[in-house]
C-alpha cells in the first residue's frame, strides 16, 4: 500500500523515512472535497465548519474525540446510489460499515435496502422500522439462533455461506413452517486488488463457496433438493475499497456463468445476482473513486451481454455498498495532547483517541490525511504522525501527514473520510471510551450514537 516519495523538504528533515507521503499539499489550509464530507467549509475566521456549524463549537459542546456526521451527505449518496441503480435493481447498504438507529431510519426514507451480518445488526434494523423483507441477513457463521430469528421476522433473503448452512437454515425454516428466500455466496477466484485481510474472492479464504471444482454447482444441486428455502439467486463479494472495476467484471461473468449451467442442469432460470459491495473511496488526495452511476453502468451492461450471450433472461441485480455510501461523509475530531518533534524523523502529534476510534491504520496500513481545523496557519509545512493515546507504538492514526509547524496542545485536528469501519470496529482498548457519532445538518446537530460513559465499563464488570 505504502506508496513512497521524497516530498519537497518539510522543516527539521534532511533524510526523511520510508513512508506513504507525497509532497506536502500546496496550501495546507486547504481541504479537499474529494476526502471531506460534503458540507464541509473553511470559514472566513479560519475555522472550519459541516453542515453550517464550527467545530470548535461541536468540539465544546460535545467532546473530543467524536465523530461528526454530514447527514445531508449520506442522503445525497444514498439517491446517488438508488438512481443510478434505478427501479429494477436493489441496493443494500452495508451495515458492517456504520449502523445505527438514525442510519436505519434514514436508509428507510431513502429507499434502501440494508444488509445484516449479525443479531445484533438485525436487531437495530428492525428496532428503527426496517421492513424486514428489506433485509438481507449474511455471515460466514450465522448461528442457530440467529438464523431462527432472521427467519421468523421475516427477513427478505439469508445469504448462505457453506453446505452446511444450506441445511441449518433449511430445518430451521421447516421447522417454523415458512420457506426462506436464499442467495448462495460464491467465491469467484478472483484476486481483488486491495489489502490482504479485506480480499474476499479468492480460493484460501473463509467465506462463500468456490465456482472452482463444481463445489459451488453442488451446492445448488442440493439447495433445490430443500423444502425449506427458495434459491433466488447467486451472490458474489470481492472484497473491498476496490477501484478497479476488472475484478466485478470478471465476478459478473463468472456468476451469470454459473446460472447458465443451472439452467443446462435443472431447468431453473434463478431471478436474481447480487454482486456485494467494495467500492473504494477517496482516503487520501491521490485516490480516484468511481461514481454510482459508472459502476452501475458497468455492471449492467456486463450482465446484460453475459446473459444475452447464454440466452439468459437479465436476472434482478443487486449491490451492497457500505464504505462507499458513509465513508466519505464523517471526519473523527481529536484535540491535540502532545507534540513531540523527533530530529531528522517526523513529528509526533498525539491525540485523545486512537486505535480504540480507528482500528484501520493498525490493521490495514490505511492511509488518511489529517487537517487542523480550529485555526487556519501559515506556519510551514511538518511532517507529522498522528497517534493515539493507547499502550501500543502500532497505535497509529495517521501514519504520514503534513500539518503546520506550529501545530499545539489544544489544536482541533480531524482525520477525513471516517465514517466506515472506524465507529463500528471501535474498541475499549485500554478502557478507552468509545466517542459518539453525531449527526449534522442544516445547522443541527444531535447525537445518534452518544458517547460511552465510565457507568457503561462498569456495568458490564460483574466482578
Ligand atoms: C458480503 C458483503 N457485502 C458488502 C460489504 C460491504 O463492503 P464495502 O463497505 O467495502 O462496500 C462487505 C464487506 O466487505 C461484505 O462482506
Ligand atoms: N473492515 C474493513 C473492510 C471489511 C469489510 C467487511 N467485509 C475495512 O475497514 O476496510
Amino acid at each position: 500500500m505504502s506508496r513512497s516519495a521524497h516530498p519537497a523538504g518539510p522543516r527539521h528533515a534532511d533524510v526523511l523515512p520510508e513512508g506513504h507521503y507525497t509532497a506536502p499539499p500546496a496550501d495546507l489550509n486547504a481541504l479537499d472535497a474529494k476526502v471531506w464530507a460534503r458540507t464541509v467549509r473553511r470559514t472566513e475566521d479560519g475555522g472550519v465548519s459541516v453542515g453550517g456549524i464550527e467545530v470548535a463549537r461541536l468540539a465544546e459542546e460535545f467532546g473530543t474525540p467524536a465523530y461528526f456526521l454530514d447527514e445531508a451527505d449520506f442522503r445525497a449518496r444514498c439517491a446517488a446510489w438508488r438512481d443510478a441503480f434505478g427501479p429494477d435493481a436493489d441496493v443494500f447498504y452495508a451495515g458492517k460499515a456504520f449502523l445505527s438507529r438514525a442510519v436505519v431510519r434514514w436508509l428507510h426514507e431513502e429507499g434502501l435496502n440494508l444488509d445484516v451480518c449479525s443479531g445484533g445488526e438485525l436487531t437495530t434494523a428492525l428496532s428503527a422500522g426496517m421492513p424486514a423483507d428489506r433485509i438481507a441477513f449474511h455471515g460466514n457463521n450465522k448461528s442457530e439462533a440467529e438464523i431462527t430469528r432472521a427467519v421468523e421476522a421475516g427477513v427478505g433473503r439469508i445469504v448462505l455461506d457453506s453446505f452446511q448452512e444450506i441445511v441449518r437454515v433449511a430445518h430451521i425454516a421447516e421447522s417454523l413452517g415458512r420457506v426462506q428466500r436464499v442467495q448462495i455466496r460464491v467465491t469467484v477466484g478472483v484476486e481483488a486488488h486491495t489489502h490482504e485481510f479485506i480480499a474476499t474472492a479468492h480460493e484460501d479464504q473463509k467465506f462463500g463457496i468456490a465456482l472452482a471444482g463444481g463445489q459451488a454447482a453442488e451446492a445448488v444441486r442440493r439447495a433445490l433438493k430443500l423444502d425449506g428455502i427458495e434459491l433466488i439467486g447467486i451472490h458474489s463479494h470481492i472484497g473491498s475499497q476496490i477501484f478497479d472495476m476488472a475484478g466485478f467484471e470478471v465476478a459478473a461473468r463468472r456468476v451469470v456463468g454459473l446460472l447458465a449451467e443451472i439452467r443446462d442442469e435443472h431447468g431453473v432460470e434463478l431471478p436474481e445476482i447480487d454482486l456485494g459491495g467494495g467500492l473504494g473511496i477517496a482516503y487520501t488526495s491521490d485516490d480516484d473513486p468511481r461514481e454510482p452511476h459508472e459502476i452501475a453502468k458497468a455492471l449492467g451492461e456486463i450482465v446484460t451481454r453475459e446473459c444475452e450471450a447464454a440466452a439468459l433472461r437479465t436476472p434482478r441485480i443487486s449491490v451492497e455498498p457500505g464504505r462507499a455510501i458513509v465513508g466519505p461523509t464523517a471526519f473523527t475530531l481529536y484535540t491535540v495532547g502532545t507534540v513531540k518533534p523527533l530530529e531528522g524523523l517526523r513529528t509526533y502529534v498525539s491525540v485523545d483517541g486512537g486505535m480504540s476510534d480507528n482500528i484501520r491504520t493498525a490493521l490495514y496500513d490505511a492511509e488518511y490525511t489529517v487537517a487542523l481545523v480550529s485555526r487556519r496557519s501559515d506556519a510551514e509545512p511538518a511532517l507529522v504522525r498522528v497517534v493515539g493515546k493507547h499502550c501500543e507504538s502500532g497505535d497509529i492514526v495517521v501514519k504520514d501527514a503534513f500539518l503546520p509547524a506550529d501545530v499545539a496542545p489544544g489544536d482541533l485536528i480531524a482525520v477525513p473520510a471516517t465514517g466506515a469501519y472506524c465507529r463500528s470496529m471501535a474498541s475499549n482498548y485500554n478502557h478507552a471510551l468509545r466517542p459518539p457519532v453525531v449527526a449534522v445538518r442544516d445547522g443541527e446537530a444531535r447525537v445518534i450514537v452518544r458517547r460511552e460513559t465510565e457507568e457503561d465499563l462498569l456495568r458490564l464488570d460483574v466482578g
